[in-house]
This record gives structure tokens, C-alpha cells and sequence, in this order.
């Protein structure tokens, strides 16, 4: 008997599993399991296996299911996510004890909630494994709603998918009749969902609580695994930079996360955090003191001509994929006149492939492609989407190409100013 695709797949987790579990055996940490986290932050090879492991599991459960309960699976997703927005809304992981359990009515009393109703919800939650019922039926937390009882950060993240971008998404269809082929930031779906004509920065400015949460889910996105802070450390030459001269503008650097990293790691370069006013503000609060002199904020539009002139490097992280084309171009431009010959712009972004790729562990770079379109009407650039958009905003700037950082989900993009 020929040995069938699903059957393939099977023996191949089953390498990758053992792998894993040997791993965890060496290094006497438990075994993967629903209960905590175990596996985190591995080193590159074994992280490896593990995405190698997802993908898998990932095609044999589409194998498995067969094509009508995958376009089930798929229909139904909106079902996950208003439960989940419902999880965080009423903060459901805090009133869930840390060690040991707690009974629906309990949790139903101090949630406030009708005890049927919320054990409808959170059984859902449990289905994804958010929760788990003990054997004896009650609440205890799982290892993913531990870490948003433990993690403010994780809430704040989840808030802001769950609250900004997802009540967005349902509009965007809306939105591309209403305004076709728009690279305006105020022409969106979110724009449509929120009811306003200001731009998604603009709009969250205009609540601190809405840009504190943003602010607080892009430091935590950035502390550990595929969008790490890490990979930038060791993804780039900083040495190069690390001189008493040495100043590196992190443009639209939200609370400074990178340009905190960055200080930490280096000894004597200095860095500028530019950000809208509020972010500004609000970044330089949190700044450990001890980094005072080496990192400073300055509110900055990043559409008004750069005012730090001849720095080693204008770093943008996460920036230009929140800008269609039109605008991406804006914002390089008001950067060339504080360009010194050899400066060098160093971008962070998701990188999609410039070929097709179904590698579900890759399909982060596509999930921000498609909220950046939901929230900005603008897009993640491949390698040739980046080189074209450089050469359209000035010739001198040379494009140095980009770089994967092993382990993350972003890449590095540079290009250097040759003043002649
Ligand atoms: C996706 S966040 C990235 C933050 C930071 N670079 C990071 O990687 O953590 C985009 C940042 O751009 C800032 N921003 C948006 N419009 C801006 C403008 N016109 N001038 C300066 N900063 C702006 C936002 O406030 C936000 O902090």
C-alpha cells in the first residue's frame, strides 16, 4: 500500500516530536503541555523544529478535515475572535486564581454575568484552549490565559486587535467600494467602523487610553520570540555606530523599545526617540532612569523635515507598512535634507515572500499585510516593492537590499545616502 499524504505527514511530526521531547528532557524542562508554557524562546535549531512541526500539524489537519469543514473552520472564525474580545473585554483571565480554581457561579458572581451565559463563553475560550475545566468542572487558567493574567502587555495587545483592528475588518470590503484603490490613511475600513475621518494615529492620539494600549502592545510584541528586540541587536552592525558620535534616530519609535534595546547593548551611542506628542510623552516617562543620557524623546511629525541632521542612522521600525506608497515617499523625502553622505536608513518590517509560499508559520508577514490595508490602506513590500519605492524617492539613495534575521518574522531593509 502506497503510504498516503496524511500518513506522511503523521510520521514527519512524529520525528519532529521526538525532537522536541528530547530536547525538553535534556534541559529538564516539562514536556509541551496545555497547562503553562514550557517551550519558549529556544535556541534558532530547535525553534526550527518546532515551526517545522506547526507547519505540519497545520497540513494534516487541513488534510484531516477535508475541503468542507475547512471552509467551516474558516467561516466560523469570526465566532473565535468576538469571544475572545469578550475574554478581554471584562478581563475574565483576572478573576481566574492563579494556582488552583474557581467554580462558573463564583466567576459568573464576579464577572457580574448570568452563570449560564458566561459558561457558554468561556467554554468556547476552553475549546482553544484559553481556560481549562478541572476534572471536577470548574475554571483553572491554561498556559495561554495565564500569560494574559500574568502579562498586562498581553491584554493591552489583545485590546488592540481585538477592539481597533478587529471591529474594523467587517468594514473593509465597505471600504474598497466606497473609496476604490484609496492609499489615503483616512479612507479605511477602520475609518468607516469608527465613524471618523482621522487617521488611525491621529484618531488613538486623541485618547491617551487608546495610544497608551497601542504604545504598551508594540513593547510587548517586541519582548521575546519571532518579533523580538533581540533579532535587531544581533541582527545588525551597531558596533559600527558605537562610538562617542554615534546617533542613531529611531523615527516613530513609540516608547523607544528598539532604542532601549539598542542602549543596552551598545556603550557610548546616543539615540533620539522621535513620536507624536502624546507617545513622546508618555515614552519618556517609562525611560529607566540609568538611560537618561544615552536615550532622549522629541516629539516629531515624521511628515515635516527631519530636524536631527547627519545621523549614523534613521531607524524606522514597523513605520512605513502603516503608509501607502504615496505617503511612504512623504515621509522618506522630508528625511533627505538632514541626510549626511554615508547615513544609512534601516528599516524593520514583515517581509513577504516576492514568490508564493503557503508555509502557515510564514503567513504573519500576510496577516499584517492584510491589517495594514484594514487600518491604513497601505501594505507590507516584498524585496522589489522596497528597492522600487527608494529609487522613486531620490537617486542618492542607494539601496543596500535586505536581510532575514534567523528566527524572527521581520527582516532588515538598508539604504545608504551617497551625497555625489
Ligand atoms: C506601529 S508603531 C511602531 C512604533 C515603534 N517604531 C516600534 O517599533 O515599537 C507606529 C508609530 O508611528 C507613530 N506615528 C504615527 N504617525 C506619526 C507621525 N506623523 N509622526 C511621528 N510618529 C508617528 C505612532 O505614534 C506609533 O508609535
Amino acid at each position: 500500500m502506497t503510504t498516503s499524504p496524511l500518513t506522511r505527514l503523521a510520521e514527519q511530526l512524529l520525528e519532529k516530536a521526538k525532537i522536541l521531547d528530547s530536547y525538553s528532557q535534556s534541559h529538564g524542562i516539562e514536556p509541551l503541555s496545555f497547562e503553562r508554557e514550557t517551550l519558549a524562546d529556544l535556541p534558532l535549531e530547535i525553534e526550527n523544529v518546532r515551526k517545522a512541526a506547526i507547519d505540519i500539524c497545520q497540513d494534516a489537519k487541513r488534510l484531516a478535515q477535508g475541503p468542507r469543514d475547512l471552509l467551516w473552520e474558516l467561516l466560523n472564525q469570526s465566532v473565535d475572535l468576538a469571544n475572545f474580545q469578550f475574554i478581554y473585554h471584562y478581563n475574565i483571565p483576572k478573576h481566574v486564581p492563579l494556582v488552583g480554581s474557581i467554580s462558573y457561579s463564583e466567576l459568573a458572581a464576579l464577572t457580574g454575568f448570568d452563570e449560564i451565559f458566561l459558561k457558554r463563553m468561556v467554554r468556547v475560550a476552553m475549546i482553544n484552549r484559553i481556560f481549562l475545566e478541572t476534572p471536577d468542572g470548574r475554571v483553572a487558567h491554561s498556559g495561554a490565559s495565564r500569560i494574559l493574567h500574568e502579562e498586562p502587555g498581553a491584554m493591552d495587545t489583545a485590546g488592540f486587535l481585538l477592539e481597533e483592528i478587529f471591529p474594523a475588518a467587517p468594514k473593509l470590503v465597505d471600504a474598497l467600494k466606497k473609496y476604490p484603490a484609496s492609499g489615503e490613511p483616512n479612507e479605511t475600513a477602520f475609518n468607516l467602523a469608527f465613524n471618523t475621518s482621522r487617521s488611525f494615529y491621529k484618531e488613538l492620539e486623541a485618547t491617551p487610553e487608546r495610544s497608551r494600549r497601542f504604545g504598551a502592545a508594540m513593547r510587548w510584541m517586541s519582548r521575546g520570540g519571532r518579533f523580538s528586540n533581540d533579532h535587531i541587536v544581533r541582527g545588525y552592525e551597531w558596533a559600527q555606530v558605537d562610538h562617542a558620535n554615534g546617533l542613531v534616530v529611531d523615527v516613530g519609535g513609540g516608547h523607544g523599545s528598539v532604542s532601549i534595546a539598542l542602549a543596552n547593548s551598545t556603550s557610548k551611542v546616543k539615540f533620539i526617540v522621535q513620536d507624536l506628542p502624546e507617545t513622546a510623552t508618555h515614552g519618556a516617562k517609562l525611560l529607566p532612569g540609568s538611560l537618561k543620557e544615552r536615550v532622549s524623546f522629541m516629539p516629531h511629525d515624521f511628515f515635516g523635515e527631519q530636524p536631527v541632521k547627519g545621523a549614523d542612522v534613521y531607524f524606522y521600525r514597523y513605520i512605513l507598512h502603516n503608509w501607502s506608497d504615496k505617503y511612504a515617499s512623504l515621509i522618506l523625502k522630508a528625511l533627505i535634507p538632514a541626510l549626511r553622505d554615508g547615513s544609512r536608513i534601516v528599516i524593520v518590517e514583515c517581509l513577504p515572500d516576492d514568490a508564493s509560499m503557503t508555509r502557515w508559520t510564514d503567513k504573519q508577514s500576510y496577516n499584517i499585510d492584510i491589517i495594514s490595508m484594514i487600518g491604513w490602506n497601505s501594505v507590507e513590500r516584498t524585496s522589489s516593492h522596497w528597492e522600487m519605492l527608494f529609487k522613486s524617492v531620490d537617486s542618492r539613495l542607494e539601496y543596500l537590499g535586505t536581510k532575514a534575521m534567523p528566527g524572527a518574522s521581520v527582516a532588515l531593509i538598508e539604504a545608504r545616502f551617497r551625497s555625489a
